[in-house]
């Protein structure tokens, strides 16, 4: 063996449902993984909070609950932080880093917030941050965005990124599974964030919008530049609703290029939208995530997998841990953060949607026209109305076709105030079509 074959230091933070697949991997294939690197793997330490438990093949020896003397400690060489939230996982992935260790994180939370500060301080110390396990857990996107794609220009990027929300909507469109059950049993099986509101709530997938968003637009898009609408207002009575226009319902996260008056802007927005049956995306189900990149010159790509679970994540781990171990041993390095095209982000009010509206109304002569005519002064066109009941249980329901989200929902409010509309019951977009 040559002398850059000695072996690499790895130190992993947290030991929950992706920390300790990671350190099962890291010890069942450490004979793999040593061919792989061409240097051995050597585990030096895991960082818990409770070093008194014992846990199934890992040296008691190794658990510290002292995470920074670990990550400071001169045998480590490569970090893998899987502690998740921003405190303390930003100050010591910064402190990695800045001591001239490589970084791998499945932290999307962070990195959708402090990627320029993080990167910078690779970046000084030329070491690699890694995050494949941020997005979309198993399903390689980072990857394919930041290399495979890099001579092409992205288009637009979206799908579905959070594996808690579609697991819950599945099981709510197939069987009306009451939503608690449901998020109960996602955090049963690993899927969940610690804090669950993070899924329901879109804070999650709008984290990944904006990692996507960053790095397929080679620009700056932070989490909290996304628009976020949860899962939480969804009911058995939208999924009916669904069903009769051929749909489903999808939690989505979009990221595209947009031209708005002649200004190229990004759009990165999160919310539940109904999706065609017969679109790509409507059978993607349970915890499987999948993502759909369009660019000039490869065209349409599809990325499909499982986007949640402590394996699956834990398998991008290991990628991103072997590339970095490997770039240690051949003195290489991954790709610097692109943020060269400085592209502003677009309000949602600016971005084109499709509406499907539905709403009780007074059981009178004269109201599809002036429910029409609401959508026509704001220059949107309806491609579909649909009545339905009589008297007491009168409903309208509208689908339009494109126009600015701004003129929708300025519609909607508008609709709301009519006296002959008793109650708007739900509003949501239509995606996965053209018009
Ligand atoms: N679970 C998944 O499916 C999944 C998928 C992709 C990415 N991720 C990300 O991976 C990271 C970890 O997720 P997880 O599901 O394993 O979470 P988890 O809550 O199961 O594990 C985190 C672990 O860190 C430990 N911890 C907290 N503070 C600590 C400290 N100061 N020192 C040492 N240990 C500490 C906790 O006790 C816990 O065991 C998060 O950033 C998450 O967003 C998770
Ligand atoms: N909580 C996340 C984990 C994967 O990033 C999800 O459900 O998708
Ligand atoms: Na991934």
């Amino acid at each position: 063996m040559s002398e850059s074959s000695r072996p690499i230091g790895v130190a992993v933070l947290g030991m929950g449902n992706v920390g300790t697949e990671v350190v099962r991997i890291l010890t069942d294939k450490a004979a793999d993984l040593q061919a792989r690197v061409g240097a051995p793997l050597e585990l030096r330490g895991v960082a818990v909070r409770d070093t008194t438990r014992t846990r199934d093949g890992v040296d008691p020896a190794l658990l510290t609950d002292d995470p920074m003397a670990l990550v400071q400690r001169d045998d480590v060489d490569l970090v893998v932080e899987l502690i998740g939230g921003i405190k303390p996982a930003r100050k010591l992935i910064l402190t990695a880093l800045e001591g001239g260790k490589s970084v791998v994180t499945a932290n999307k939370a962070l990195m959708a917030e402090h990627a320029g500060e993080l990167s910078k301080a690779a970046e000084d110390r030329r070491v690699d941050l890694y995050f494949e396990a941020s997005v979309a857990g198993a399903i390689p996107v980072i990857r394919p965005l930041t290399q495979s794609l890099a001579g092409d220009s992205v288009t637009r990027v979206a799908g579905i990124v959070n594996g808690t929300t579609n697991f819950i909507l599945s099981e709510m469109g197939e069987s009306g599974a009451g939503y608690g059950k449901v998020l109960a049993e996602a955090g049963r099986l690993g899927y969940a964030e610690a804090d669950p509101t993070a899924d329901v709530e879109g804070y999650d997938a709008a984290s990944k919008a904006a990692i996507l968003a960053s790095i397929a637009f080679h620009s700056r898009v932070t989490a909290s530049e996304v628009h976020r609408e949860g899962i939480t207002g969804i009911s058995a009575k939208d999924f009916d609703a669904a069903k009769k226009f051929d749909c489903t319902i999808k939690l989505l996260a979009i990221c595209e290029r947009i031209d708005v008056d002649g200004e190229q802007k990004i759009s990165a927005r999160v919310y539940p939208a109904l999706v065609p049956l017969d679109h790509p995306l409507a059978t993607v189900n349970g915890a499987f995530n999948a993502v759909a990149v369009e660019a000039e010159n490869a065209g349409r790509l599809m990325f499909y997998g499982q986007g949640a679970g402590g394996a699956p994540t834990a398998s991008a781990v290991l990628g991103d841990l072997v590339m970095a171990a490997r770039n240690r041993v051949f003195d290489g390095r991954g790709p610097l953060e692109s943020t060269y095209a400085g592209l502003p982000v677009a309000s949602i009010d600016e971005v084109p949607t499709r509406y499907y509206v539905s709403m009780k109304v007074a059981d009178v002569a004269g109201v599809l026209h002036q429910v029409s005519g609401e959508f026509a002064q704001r220059g949107i066109s309806i491609a579909a109305v649909r009545q339905e009941g009589a008297g007491d249980d009168a409903r309208l329901i509208v689908v339009t076709h494109r126009a600015s989200d701004r003129a929708q929902s300025d519609t909607v409010a508008a609709l709301e105030k009519m006296d002959s509309v008793l109650k708007v019951s739900s509003v949501l977009r239509l995606e996965g079509t053209d018009d």
